[in-house]
């Protein structure tokens, strides 16, 4: 299992993670927190893109130089809350297509509940980042991975802020093909299947609404 999670144990990450959990933390500071660690993990979940090389002219010489392979990436967010990964993420990668998924947990089966879905056509073309920041019991992870698998895009990683150990067991078992990154991994779930020691509800701490 582990071989498939990477857990970005940054110290710029466990910082600022350390601060935008406390609940005195407002809506605003936790958005700009999470812009600058959702950077900060975009930068490791590229490192191992292919590379090729393409022979350049600098003012001085010509050299062969390193490029992206395939430049053409792909964010889904899972909304509401992975809206809140997005601007940090295209920092890096200005020229990404976005795509969205609409999921709210139903709060009694725990099941996820589908209510929009766009993604850009010929996903085959783009290696596909999808990000929420929460993994909890994995439900809506892994329907977000079913249903943008169905349109089989070049390659996929799931990135997220928080991850539960059950979280983290539920999506590997769905889909073994796609690793996951993440800031942390928590303790574990409470009885509304929250991650302890966690954030609260990411949805509402980023946009005010509890
Ligand atoms: O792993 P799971 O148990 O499925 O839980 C995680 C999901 O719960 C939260 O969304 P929520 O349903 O609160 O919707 P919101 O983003 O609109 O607030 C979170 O952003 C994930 O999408
Ligand atoms: O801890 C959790 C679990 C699910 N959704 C959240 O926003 N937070
Ligand atoms: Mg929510």
């Amino acid at each position: 299992m582990t071989n498939h999670v990477h857990v970005v144990d940054h110290p710029l990450v466990q910082h600022k993670l350390s601060v935008l959990r406390k609940k005195e933390t407002g809506p605003s500071l936790f958005r700009d927190l999470l812009n600058d660690i959702s950077a900060l993990l975009a930068y490791e979940i590229t490192r191992d893109l292919p590379m090729t090389t393409r022979t350049i002219e600098t003012p001085l010489t010509t050299m062969d130089a390193p490029f992206l392979e395939n430049p053409e990436m792909c964010l889904v967010s899972i909304l509401r809350a992975g809206n809140g990964l997005l601007d940090g993420m295209l920092q890096l990668l200005p020229d990404a297509r976005v795509g969205h998924i609409g999921l709210y947990r139903d709060p009694k089966t725990f099941r996820s509940v589908e209510y929009y879905f766009k993604i850009p056509p010929n996903m085959e073309n783009y290696d596909t980042i999808v990000v929420d920041p929460m993994l909890a019991t994995g439900h809506s992870a892994a329907s977000a991975i079913d249903r943008i698998k169905s349109t089989k895009p070049k390659s996929m990683r799931f990135m997220c802020l928080l991850a539960s150990p059950e979280g983290i067991e539920y999506l590997h078992e769905e889909h073994p093909d796609v690793p996951i990154y993440t800031a942390s991994i928590d303790e574990g779930l409470n009885e509304k299947k929250y991650i302890v020691p966690g954030i609260g509800d990411a949805g509402d701490r980023m946009f005010g609404t509890q």
